[in-house]
């Protein structure tokens, strides 16, 4: 068997997950191609461009099929970066819940890392509340209520206690939030 295992960072006992190198039959992401994403996000050219946070840029793509996807490509790898694809691959890729960002699946080959989410056209609620769109009042108080009630449905109703490893996000802030 030939594992290539990334520690996720979680205590021993909770830590049997393990990304495949060999064996993807039991995950419920995709392996896709470098090539492919490539293809998806021009060469990952400025202009398909949509974020930029601690570990990485974020592009938006489209698939061979036509479907939007949002990848992100890790920066130079260092080892607190390859934790961070392994808990965000090894985590979320196995936690599925209306409220929470899909993860589709990722790319690891050489220095390249890629994280492959359904993309969320929307924007994140600070940009309703502070940037760009917040002059626009498009978030009324009952998508407000909607958000906050959705936001804890994922966090505190499924991740902490439905989901199989019972999950502490620990840095949820309005850039963490994305609007339906
Ligand atoms: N799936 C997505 N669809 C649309 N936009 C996205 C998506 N994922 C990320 N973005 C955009 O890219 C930005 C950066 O995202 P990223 O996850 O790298 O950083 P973050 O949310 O600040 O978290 P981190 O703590 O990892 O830096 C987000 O604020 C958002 O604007």
């Amino acid at each position: 068997m030939n594992w290539k295992c990334l520690c996720c960072g979680f205590p021993r006992e909770t830590q049997p997950l393990m990304i495949s190198a060999s064996n993807d039959r039991d995950y419920p992401w995709k392996r896709y191609t470098l090539k492919e994403l490539l293809h998806a996000t021009n060469t990952f050219h400025n202009d398909k461009k949509i974020g930029e946070g601690a570990f990485g840029s974020v592009y938006w793509g489209r698939t061979s099929k036509g479907v939007g996807i949002a990848v992100k490509r890790l920066k130079a790898m260092s080892a607190k970066a390859e934790m961070e694809f392994a808990v965000e691959v090894e985590i979320l890729g196995r936690v599925r819940h209306k409220n929470l960002l899909g993860l589709r699946g990722f790319y690891a080959g050489g220095d390249e890392r890629l994280i492959v989410y359904d993309y969320m056209p929307n924007h994140s609620l600070i940009t309703h509340l502070h940037g760009q769109l917040a002059s626009d009042c498009l978030l009324d108080w009952t998508r407000r209520m909607n958000t906050a009630i959705g936001s804890a449905e994922g966090l505190a109703n499924y991740l902490h206690h439905k989901a199989n490893l019972h999950i502490i996000h620990r840095d949820i802030n309005v850039e963490a939030v994305d609007i339906e």
